[in-house]
């Protein structure tokens, strides 16, 4: 029998007030009690941004995307990266983060960690220290967070 890769979609979970004022509430609560300093969430194109921007606010820090090529303004750092079918590139801009600077990078899913650990590279091009990759959930049988080497990482929902 063939495997069957679960297909997530966090559209219900928007659509919920209370459901995504808790989310929030449970990441923010995890990213108190694991660091004292951070300079900024960054959120990856496009659903981390949903989870990122209002994390960043709660934290009372500032917001930096990492997006899909073509899409920001200046001079800009380019990655290409796999997908579990193709290749797609992330960017992000050179001055978006200063040598040394906390960061926190958060998306909505970790399937291969393709995306993952783009977004990671781009940031250690920057010289940012990534205190943590953060996801609501971690599709476990595709072992993404081996992409993400010595990177902490956590997921709030882990599927097999
Ligand atoms: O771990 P990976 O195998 O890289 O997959 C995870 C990524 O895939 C999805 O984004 P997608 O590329 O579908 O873009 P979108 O958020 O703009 O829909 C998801 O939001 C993650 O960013
Ligand atoms: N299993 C999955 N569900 C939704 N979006 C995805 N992006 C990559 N893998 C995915």
């Amino acid at each position: 029998m063939g495997s069957c890769i679960l297909l997530v979609d966090i559209s219900p979970l928007l659509k919920d007030p209370v459901a995504f004022r808790t989310l929030i509430d449970l990441l923010e609560d995890h990213v108190r009690a694991s660091f004292p300093k951070i300079d900024f969430i960054v959120g990856l194109d496009s659903r981390g941004f949903l989870i990122g921007t209002p994390l960043a606010q709660r934290l009372g820090i500032g917001f930096v995307p990492v997006r899909k090529k073509g899409k920001l303004p200046g001079a800009t750092e380019c990655i290409s990266y796999s997908l579990e079918y193709g290749k797609a590139e992330l960017e992000i801009q050179s001055d978006a983060v200063e040598p040394g600077q906390k960061v926190v990078v958060v998306d909505d899913l970790l399937a291969t960690g393709g995306t993952m650990g783009a977004a990671c590279e781009l940031l250690k091009r920057l010289k940012a220290e990534i205190l943590e990759c953060l996801v609501i959930i971690e599709l476990k049988a595709l072992k993404g967070s081996e992409k993400l080497n010595s990177i902490p990482f956590y997921s709030l929902l882990q599927y097999d």
